[in-house]
């Protein structure tokens, strides 16, 4: 009798094709979100709009078009003055690494589709022959320029041709989704065999890693390293625990780094030691290690790092070979960092040498049958003279192909740490290429898809992040959410969220979290055949709960062997489960499935002040967050610009001023109201009279010797960010931040004032309309971003002095976590009136 699959085989399968199926639906959502978001560009969309969104800037100037950046152009854009009543841009959403096209400006009606020269813009409208279009990777942007880095033209004597009067518009970028769908495909193949062509040779390995993350095996039993001499012995316990399980850990290990408690210091050490040659023994080999992030920036931070490590002691190990791969645009233009670049390091190569001569050939066999071939008077060539050359130039295409591709193999196949976006480590570089360890830094702001890409290269993984700060972005959730949401009133939401000590799962991520799934989720095929109401989302893991069941072990300052551990408590449910939105992060996930066993708390901060780490600790990290003595008790008059203004001032002004690590402005009985700003659904909230207070007090710390640059403002508002940039930047300049909470994750400044905009007389602050101008955020995302992640992220940047300017008769109205913060507020802020 033929055996068929059994049982636990077919559910195991179709567990996974659920899940994979429910992944492919959101990610085709969210692309198509983008796109729609970008698309405006492909129809008969007015620029204005596009500006209005954020989505191009208008009226620009090239200022210069030099090579940089491993050959390519850095196109250097500024808005004239002569044009316009202010050089800085309006708002916009231009990041660095963003895809972009230069085009000529049309001042109105209809945008056009342009052809150009350089990497060819596609022409899709014939009548718009006369205009120009480049497209290239934004490299950089200031205050008032930015800067796109593009390919230089094919043939070698053509200059880049590039309008007088350019736009900058944004393009959708579909690479990464292409990279998630291949992963998800590639899973796909791995877990449910039956999906794999016939003949397919690909080895599709269900590795232990890949059972476990998909909850097919438990973790297996960590292994026991003994004793484990630390590079850096400055690291606190927690770090050294962490450090530890994520070596002992066998297939995944999750690392919970809340706001400034050294992740990337952890995550040094840990390259450190999975790479050390001192290791270099029969029962422990140096691991090849491919270090991935969310953002480019995150990857650029370790290797900054990592660089700037020691060269080992003579007798004492080699130093780290360690190469960088992305788009040198998209890279840390500081020193050291594109050195370590692929790019940069292929061209240094011997064998770059000889790629470079065979494409000066090519280049000019191309020239010679374009009729640009040396001489003068020089001819397009004819007949077989012609035929002749093409098939020279298809030899060297193959040929500078080989060797091109032998010196990235070189490089890359000597490199032992290899760092690189999650989305990048699929590209065809690393193609070929495995490693024993895989680290996603940032791992609880990148969308799960993304995460496989790298994971398929590995054996094992370490995730870091913190599940409390901001989760991804995703455009496709309003449209899904709005529509379970705007039923909802902000109170209702409000109830929903536990109060008090018993289980207050209040986070970034759990207002929305605490929506239960709507009638669309009950009709809808995916959610309901899949539980949508007991998903993760429902679940969350988030919160205090699950924090204080972090495996927080006493520790001796060698941190703990894991194999000592008290044995944990198997989690109660252990499953695979589709996601409802892309917000679930696999960090969440695999927290849910296996308990905090999964994961490591780093518990010491070293950034805030302990007032102003409080708050956040006691709701975000059930109270186990605590701050390092180096910092409890710092304020800004221990800042050695402030000295001067302390030896002169009365100790009375001092306190006043430099003293308090946190104040509170309560403008409530000012009637301080806000402004909608814009029209109906586009608009967006100021508050004139808010903004004089934080202009006022912005004027207090810099007259008390505070630098602009130890400043940021954060606000909800982007119309807020305009009024108070308007206000604030033409004496203070770009080195005082001003900016909404998304450009402040991950960063820290010593004093940090927040703006809460919202106050009028209806008491009404949820549900706002702000839509998608900046971040694609919606109107729910807003309400959200007003207390969840404006407290974890914002209040959370400031190391010496919190300030928050609002109105607390209406803020407190805006959901539990607000009032809970501005009850707080009352009891430990020094609370100011605003209108004194
Ligand atoms: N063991 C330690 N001893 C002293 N200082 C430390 C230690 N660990 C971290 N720090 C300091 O804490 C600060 C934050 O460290 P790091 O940047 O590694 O943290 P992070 O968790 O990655 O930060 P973020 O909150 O930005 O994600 C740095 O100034 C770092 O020098």
């Amino acid at each position: 009798m033929a055996s068929g699959p059994s049982t636990s085989t077919v559910n195991t399968e179709s567990t996974a094709r659920a899940f994979i199926a429910r992944h492919r639906t959101l990610l085709s959502l969210e692309r198509e979100a983008e796109i729609e978001r970008t698309s405006l560009l492909l129809t008969n969309c007015a620029p204005r709009l596009l500006e209005q969104r954020g989505l191009a800037l208008g009226g620009l100037g090239v200022v210069s078009a030099g090579v940089g950046l491993g050959g390519k152009i850095l196109v250097e854009l500024e808005r004239p003055v002569a044009h316009h009543s202010s050089s800085l841009p309006p708002p916009h959403t231009f990041r660095p690494g963003d895809l972009a096209r230069i085009e000529e400006n049309i001042s109105s009606g209809p945008q056009k589709k342009t052809g150009g020269k350089g990497k060819k813009a596609q022409d899709t409208d014939s009548d718009s022959k006369s205009s120009r279009a480049v497209e290239g990777v934004v490299y950089k942007v200031t205050d008032a320029r930015i800067v796109i880095a593009v390919d230089p033209p094919d043939s070698t004597d053509v200059d880049l041709d590039l309008p007088e009067r350019c736009r900058v518009v944004k393009l959708a970028n579909s690479v990464t989704y292409d990279r998630m769908d291949k992963a998800l495909d590639h899973l796909e193949k791995i877990a449910i065999p039956s999906t794999r062509k016939p003949g397919d040779k690909t080895n599709y390995e269900l590795s232990p890693l890949i059972r476990v993350l998909l909850a097919m095996s438990p973790p297996s039993k960590p292994s026991d390293l003994g004793d484990i001499t630390f590079f850096d012995e400055s690291l606190n316990t927690s770090q050294k625990q962490a450090v530890r399980f994520a070596l002992e850990a066998v297939e995944v290990a999750c690392i919970h780094g809340p706001p400034g408690t050294g992740k990337t210091h952890t995550l040094i050490e840990i390259i450190r030691q999975l790479t050390s040659t001192l290791h270099d023994t029969a029962a422990q080999k140096p691991a090849r290690v491919l270090v991935c992030g969310a953002s480019n920036l995150s990857v650029d931070n370790i290797l900054e790092r990592l660089l700037a490590l020691p060269p080992p002691e003579k007798g004492k190990g080699i130093p780290l070979k360690i190469t960088r791969i992305g788009h040198p645009a998209r890279v840390l233009a500081r020193e050291g960092v594109l050195e370590a670049t692929l790019e940069v390091k292929a061209g240094r190569s011997d064998q770059a040498a000889l790629a470079k001569d065979v494409k000066a050939e090519l280049d000019a066999a191309l020239s010679t049958l374009a009729g640009k071939g040396k001489g003068k008077g020089a001819k397009k060539p004819r007949g077989l003279e012609r035929k002749k050359l093409w098939e020279d130039v298809r030899a060297l295409r193959k040929e500078y192909r080989q060797r091109d591709s032998g010196v990235v193999k070189a490089v890359l196949s000597e490199s032992q740490i290899v760092l690189a976006t999650c989305h990048t480590a699929g590209g065809r570089q690393l193609r070929d290429h495995v490693f024993d360890v895989a680290i996603i830094d940032e791992a609880t702001q990148a969308l799960e898809a993304v995460c496989w890409v790298p994971i398929f290269k590995a054996k094992k993984l370490i995730l870091a992040g913190d599940p409390m700060q901001l989760p991804p972005t995703i455009l496709s959730l309003d449209k899904h959410e709005k529509k379970s949401k705007q039923a909802k009133s902000p109170e209702s939401t409000a109830k929903a969220v536990p109060q008090g000590n018993k289980a207050p799962k209040l986070n970034s991520g759990d207002e929305k979290r605490t929506v239960p799934a709507n009638e669309d989720d009950k009709e809808n095929p995916l959610t309901s055949s899949t539980e949508a109401g007991s998903d993760s989302e429902s679940e969350s893991v988030r919160g205090d709960t699950v924090i204080a069941e972090d495996t927080t072990v006493p520790a001796t300052d060698s941190g703990e062997k894991l194999s000592e551990l008290p044995k944990q408590k198997p989690a109660k449910r252990s499953r695979l489960r589709p996601p409802r939105t892309l917000e679930t992060t696999l960090f969440d996930r695999l927290e849910r499935i296996y308990g905090p066993r999964i994961k490591r708390l780093l518990n010491v901060q070293y950034r805030m002040h302990a007032q102003i780490c409080q708050f956040p600790s006691k709701t975000l990290y059930a109270s186990k967050l605590k701050s390092h003595d180096s910092v409890a008790s710092h304020l800004l008059r221990d800042l050695p610009n402030t000295t001067s203004f302390v030896e002169t001032k009365d100790e009375e002004t001092t306190k006043e001023i430099l003293g308090t690590p946190v104040v509170f402005f309560d403008t409530a009985g000012c009637e301080y109201y806000e402004r909608l700003e814009g029209d109906g659904d586009e608009g967006s909230r100021c508050n004139e009279n808010e903004a004089t207070v934080v202009k006022g007090w912005t004027e207090k710390l810099v007259e008390a010797g505070l630098l602009p640059s130890q400043i940021a403002i954060i606000t909800p508002y982007q119309a807020q960010v305009t009024l108070l940039t308007s206000l604030l930047r033409p004496e203070y300049g770009a080195e005082l931040e001003i900016g909404t909470v998304d450009g402040m994750q991950g960063r820290e400044k010593d004093a940090v004032i927040i703006s809460l905009v919202r106050s009028n007389d209806k008491r009404e602050v949820g549900f706002l309309k702000e839509k998608r101008r900046l971040n694609g955020k919606s109107a729910y995302d807003m309400h959200v971003r007003m207390s969840g992640l404006m407290s974890s992220v914002a209040m959370t940047r400031a190391k010496r002095h919190l300030c928050i300017v609002g109105d607390s008769s209406t803020v407190q109205h805006g959901g539990a976590y607000l009032k809970k913060w501005l009850a707080w507020l009352e009891v430990n802020a020094d609370v100011r009136f605003a209108g004194a």
